[in-house]
């Protein structure tokens, strides 16, 4: 449904120019959630301005239900436009109008009768869970709330597809999730397509069936997070799988010892993947060394039977016995990093 085929974009500034697309080709199908991941300055925001043309490309073409973007008059684009939404990090919603005169902007700007707005916009405060809130200003809003008024205010103008520019990225995690779930609501009730760009695995996990990956402006790979994950020697890939940063807990933290001592036992990081389970890890711990442990913290993401991610565990033999245990994981070559020993 939407083609993207061999994208590139040249960015010209004084003497200096950047190639912040180079060679992209992309299909996207209808009804699809695909998510756009890749380091900052990869090119993400570039790429999903181009499929609304806001970013004219330097080659390649955008074809969109069989017409190429491209190539259409401007008259002709603008029509098309409307019928793509967008959202973006900081919502960009206009201050001195109300949450109902925010939604009703596209729909004015159209000229739609009032009677029309006003079915709408009623419509479209109810899809997003506003409606006490019609005659409220954006000030008063909260982060989640602002990001509920932008989505209707893209929906005004039934889209097939909506383009979000890391929608989530300024809000608290359960805000997220809430929004997450009224896009993948939108992407269900409405069939729209959306094409996403995030830096959060959380996000991937929660609603996109396809993720793509980019670097320095190519296209690394595409597929669902099971095949992307399969990609894991890559180094962009490599850090998203593990973005989650293991905090150990503040309690232990404080208590936490460089070097081994006397009645202090050793904290491990251990990575999982398709190559060792979690029960297959903690059989090793357990069944094998007969060590006693405790589980601090679990970070895994399940895809179908392969599990992958990070445990944290705190070995409770005795000193030998842990020491064995870590040299097994090492010879069969299973990631682990001792974090420091506490009681
Ligand atoms: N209008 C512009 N003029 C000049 N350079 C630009 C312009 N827009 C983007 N760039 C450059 O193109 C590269 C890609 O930018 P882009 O915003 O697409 O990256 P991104 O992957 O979305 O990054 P981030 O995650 O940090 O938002 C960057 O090096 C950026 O500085």
């Amino acid at each position: 449904m939407i083609e993207i085929k061999n994208i590139s974009k040249t960015f010209h500034q004084k003497k200096q120019s950047f190639k912040a697309l180079d060679q992209i080709s992309l299909n996207i199908e209808k009804g699809d959630i695909v998510g756009i991941i890749g380091f900052s300055g990869a090119g993400k925001s570039t790429l999903i301005r181009t499929v609304n043309l806001l970013e004219k490309p330097d080659e390649g073409e955008i074809i969109i239900n069989g017409k190429d973007f491209t190539r259409l008059k401007s008259r002709e684009l603008a029509k098309e436009r409307k019928k793509i939404g967008m959202i973006f990090q900081h919502f960009n919603l206009l201050s001195s109008r109300t949450v109902f005169e925010n939604i009703a902007l596209p729909l004015e700007l159209d000229r739609a009768d009032k009677t029309a707005i006003h079915k709408k916009v009623n419509e479209l405060l109810k899809i997003v869970g506003l409606e006490d809130k019609a005659n409220d200003y954006p000030k008063s809003l909260s982060g989640g709330q602002k990001q509920r008024v932008a989505i209707a205010r893209a929906l005004a103008n039934d889209p097939y597809l909506l383009l979000c520019d890391e929608a989530t990225s300024a809000l608290d995690p359960a805000t997220t999730l809430s929004i997450l779930q009224l896009l993948r609501d939108i992407n269900q009730r409405l069939g729209i397509t959306i094409l996403l760009i995030t830096h959060e695995m959380e996000v991937i996990r929660t609603v996109c069936n396809h993720v793509a990956v980019i670097d320095k402006g190519k296209l690394i790979t595409k597929g669902t997070l099971r095949e992307i994950i399969s990609h894991k020697d890559h180094p962009i890939i490599k850090q998203f799988i593990n973005s989650g940063v293991m905090n150990i807990p503040q309690e232990l933290n404080k208590k936490l010892q460089k070097e081994p001592q006397d009645g202090l036992f050793p904290l491990i990081e251990v990575e999982v993947n398709e190559d060792i389970s979690v029960e297959e890890l903690l059989s090793i711990v357990y069944d094998k060394y007969k060590i006693p442990y405790k589980i601090l913290k679990a970070d895994v993401e399940y895809l179908g039977d392969a599990n992958f991610g990070k445990l944290l565990l705190q070995l409770q033999g005795d000193e030998e016995e842990n020491q064995q245990a870590i040299y097994y994981l090492n010879q069969n070559k299973i990631q682990n990093r001792v974090r420091g020993y506490a009681q």
